[in-house]
């Protein structure tokens, strides 16, 4: 069965979620992203996402990446990483980002980007 095309509904560990909702045949896909958590006291909305992936069907657990597009606040986040299958048919996203948020002046960049690890479930 095809494990680890990333359409559909995922949670993270914050408690964020994910739709992805379109994939190209080339593994293109985008989505929405809801975050848990944000650093700014500004109210959280959704935010789009872009993205591609490997194709399951030549890859066994393929590699990802995808773009955050953050609605609500000047930043923008990039995860990496692979989904895998654990030993229950269950699929796992492991990923890492970068976060990165404006600086005022070339000397501010030094403080401008976090960096973080998530891992995601579908959400049945
Ligand atoms: O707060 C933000 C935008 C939301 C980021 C959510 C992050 S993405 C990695 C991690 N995984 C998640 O599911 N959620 C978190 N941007 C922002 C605002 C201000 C500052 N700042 O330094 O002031 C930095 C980043």
């Amino acid at each position: 069965v095809k494990k680890c095309s990333l359409t559909g509904r995922w949670v993270n560990d914050l408690g964020s979620n994910m739709t992805i909702m379109t994939m190209k045949s080339n593994g293109d896909f985008a989505g929405i992203y809801y975050t848990a958590v944000s650093a700014t006291t500004k109210k959280i909305e959704r935010s789009p996402l872009l993205g591609s992936q490997h194709q399951p069907y030549l890859l066994k657990q393929p590699t990802f990446g995808f773009t955050v597009h953050w609605t609500f606040s000047d930043s923008i986040t990039v995860f990496t990483g692979q989904c895998f299958v654990d030993e229950d048919g269950k699929e796992v996203l492991k990923t890492m980002w970068l976060l990165r948020s404006h600086a005022d002046k070339p000397i501010d960049d030094w403080k401008a980007t976090l960096v973080g690890y998530n891992e995601f479930k579908r959400l049945e």
